[in-house]
């Protein structure tokens, strides 16, 4: 039942909130609306959190890992093999999430999903769901009890975060091949034609990303994902970390906690937590545009607009970290500016 409540414990912003954060903003000595995003940011997290001054000082990064039958397929650039030795560089600290978590003074919680190789390890959350996926391009990629599980362990690792104190939420990926699956799934969903959206993901060359279209064209041939059913959509032609994902966004919008949304991945994950419970876009904020292809009209179907435009096309969760620094920054104003009154500046002409 976890997955029910959790999304009938999604609610409405709180305008109130919003309200008081609006004035609150036009009180502080700029011109109204002058600084763009930033006013945004601060006043969504009002109506998130009811606060008209939230600080949120503990944030963690939910980065989770999963392997993808259709790999075998040759979609990726790199080989399977990577999928685990990254998620060890994760645990010792040495990629490149590691470096913006930190200087972003946030934590990575380091997630198996379901990768073809098991990881040894203490500091690795396990929550396999299989040893990979199915190969899309001949069958789904999974069973519709699997897609359900694999977002109910999602909910579940965020709802334990936010008990722990976590006030700040971003997802993450690592999973090769699994630009595949998040081109099928934004395909699914918008109609829109395959090789308009297939991007080079680590670094194919142009008859590699045509070879990519022409599979995902035959995975959603071979499925027929129901784009009215967004857990048909992840069981069809899915992955374990991007159901997984799904479900870090709608337990973190169940518990009225702000998630950042990373890139290509994360925002497939976003557009199956949207289409189980479409209130859930009100609690994402989009880190950045990345650089494959579809995401731009991924993040117009979800409604959200990125903070950073940075060329970025790595996953992990590093656009999130990143933009914990603006969030950091946006919500600093809030707390940190002299209002009109007592700065002594006079507004006339202004409001
Ligand atoms: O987040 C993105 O926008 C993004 C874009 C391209 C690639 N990636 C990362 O690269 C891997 C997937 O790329 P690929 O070519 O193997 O499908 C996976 O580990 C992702 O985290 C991530
Ligand atoms: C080296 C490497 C690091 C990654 N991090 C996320 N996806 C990745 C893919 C590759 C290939």
């Amino acid at each position: 039942m976890l997955f029910e409540e959790t999304i009938a414990k999604i609610g409405e912003l709180d305008k109130e909130a919003q309200a008081r954060a609006r004035r609150r903003q036009d009180a502080l000595i700029k011109p109204m609306g002058s600084l763009g995003m930033l006013e945004d940011v601060a006043i969504k997290i009002a109506g998130i959190t009811g606060e008209t001054m939230p600080w949120l000082e503990k944030k963690a990064v939910i980065t989770m890992a999963g392997d993808h039958g259709i790999a075998r397929e040759g979609v990726s650039a790199a080989s399977q093999e990577v999928t685990p030795q990254m998620v060890r560089g994760f645990l010792n600290g040495g990629a490149a999430i590691n470096v913006l978590t930190r200087h972003a003074g946030a934590r990575v919680v380091c997630v198996d999903m379901g990768m073809a190789k098991v990881v040894d390890d203490p500091r690795l959350v396990v929550r396999r769901i299989g040893p990979g996926t199915n190969n899309i391009a001949e069958g789904p990629a999974m069973t519709r009890e699997q897609a359900r599980a694999a977002v109910e362990a999602g909910i579940e690792i965020a709802t334990e975060e936010i008990r722990g104190g976590t006030q700040l939420l971003a997802t993450g990926d690592m999973g090769i091949g699994n630009t595949t699956p998040s081109t099928a799934i934004l395909a699914a969903f918008t109609g829109f034609p395959v090789p308009l959206l297939t991007g080079k993901g680590t670094g194919l060359n142009p008859e590699g990303v045509q070879r990519k279209a022409q599979l995902i064209e035959k995975a959603l041939a071979v499925n027929t994902p129901d784009p009215r059913d967004g857990l048909d959509v992840l069981a069809k032609v899915g992955g374990f970390e991007i159901g997984g994902l799904a479900g870090v966004i709608l337990g973190a919008a169940a518990s009225r906690v702000p998630v950042v949304i990373d890139g290509f991945i994360s925002g497939a994950a976003a557009m199956i937590a949207r289409s189980l419970a479409p209130r859930a876009v009100d609690y994402m904020i989009a880190s950045h545009l990345s650089e494959e292809p579809g995401h731009r009209i991924m993040l117009t179907w979800l409604g959200v607009e990125p903070m950073l435009h940075m060329r970025m096309r790595l996953g992990e969760g590093t656009g999130a970290a990143l933009a914990f620094t603006i969030i950091d920054a946006a919500l600093k104003i809030v707390r940190e500016m002299a209002t009109f009154e007592e700065a002594g500046v006079s507004d006339e002409g202004l409001h």
